[in-house]
């Protein structure tokens, strides 16, 4: 621990020493790509893609060998609120579903050979509910940030977030509120199938929340600690620290970018090395995307969370990177060049 007292003092000394984007990678890999036999530019976002990849890999020749994907559980004291159209014991049986291979999830990873990791963030131990206090203490906050760090202790390229939590999209709700303001109504959405009244009351829970904890929601990490969760610090954690190992991320839903906001919030380069997997059917996750400057690769009106929708963008990304590694070029395939004039 460093002397400052407060237990946030170490990540934001991380977050300090966030290493930038690897302009050398970058040159080489623009330089093969005008090589390919295509028309400059024709692979359209791909390319770009790859880009991103060299840049924060800090390699000419990018890999994607070994992508993994990791889900983050918790459970959400709020849920006793009725704001989740699911009961809080899915989260316990849906860990097992994971273990059994039976989610949406364990079939992507499989279709498009990813590894994948669940953690267990304490989902039999419900934080506290947001409307009366803290969902986490400081210290709490911390140590679960520095849990989800461990997703990338095991070794990857490419690193995908998700998560699982009934009551979540009312926990990243609340995030947003606290940090761009708004009307509650504006941040909450259906989530796994509110009903109307479960939509009034969602609201109502954000409302209560930010009213709880005001005063209290100036700094970006004492908002992820009083109004998150296990599983959005644990993914804080995991952004942060695949940044300092150079790992290129890929975002879920309206929930993992909740996490990413916090990060973003403490400084608007801390997601540079992200990419938006899809657009979530939730309403407000492109507001939110576009304050995050992230552009969504996927926009399939997914709402499932579990990463799905980042694992899909990992398919996309290593098709991108197949056509960049693998195609021929103008030269080796006796292909004519651009004519001039
Ligand atoms: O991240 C998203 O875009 C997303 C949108 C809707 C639902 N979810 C998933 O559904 C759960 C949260 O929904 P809810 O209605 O219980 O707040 C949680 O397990 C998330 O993984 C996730
Ligand atoms: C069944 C179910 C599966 C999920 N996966 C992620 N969130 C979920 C929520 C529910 C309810």
């Amino acid at each position: 621990m460093t002397s400052d007292a407060s237990p946030f003092a170490d990540i934001r000394r991380l977050v300090t020493e966030m290493p930038g984007p690897d302009a050398d990678a970058v040159a080489a890999i623009r330089a093969r790509d005008a090589s390919l036999t295509k028309p400059p530019g024709a692979l359209g976002r791909l390319e770009g893609l790859v880009e991103w990849l060299g840049a924060w890999q800090g390699k000419a020749k990018p890999t994607l060998d070994r992508p993994m994907v990791c889900v983050f559980a918790g459970s959400h004291g709020v849920v006793a609120r009725g704001v989740s159209a699911f009961p809080a014991a899915v989260n316990r049986q849906m860990l097992e579903n994971f273990a059994a291979g039976g989610a949406a999830i364990n079939q992507l990873c499989a279709a498009y050979g990813l590894g994948f990791r669940v953690f267990d963030l304490a989902v039999d131990l419900p934080t506290g509910d947001i409307c009366s206090g803290p969902a986490l203490d400081e210290k709490g906050c911390v140590a679960t940030m520095a849990f989800g760090m461990e997703a990338v202790a095991a070794g990857t390229d490419c690193l995908a977030i998700g998560e699982m939590g009934i009551g979540n999209t009312t926990i990243a709700a609340a995030i947003y509120a606290a940090l761009y303001g708004g009307e509650p109504e504006h941040w909450v959405g259906r989530g796994t199938g509110l009903d109307e009244s479960g939509l009034r009351r969602k609201a109502e829970a954000v409302r209560l929340a930010l009213e709880t904890h005001a005063g209290h929601l100036d700094d970006p990490l004492t908002v992820l600690a009083r109004l998150g969760g296990r599983e959005i610090a644990a993914m804080a954690g995991a952004i942060l620290a695949a940044r300092l190992q150079r790992v290129p991320v890929v975002l879920d839903g309206y929930v993992a970018t909740a996490a990413a906001a916090v990060l973003h919030a403490l400084d608007p380069h801390a997601l540079d090395h992200c990419i938006a997997g899809h657009l979530s059917a939730e309403g407000a996750h492109r507001d939110v995307l576009d304050r995050l400057g992230l552009q969504p690769l996927l926009a399939l009106d997914m709402r499932l969370g579990e990463a799905s929708g980042a694992a899909l963008a990992l398919g996309l990304l290593k098709g991108a990177l197949a056509c960049h590694r693998d195609m021929a070029t103008f030269e080796q395939a006796g292909v004519s060049g651009k004519s001039e004039g």
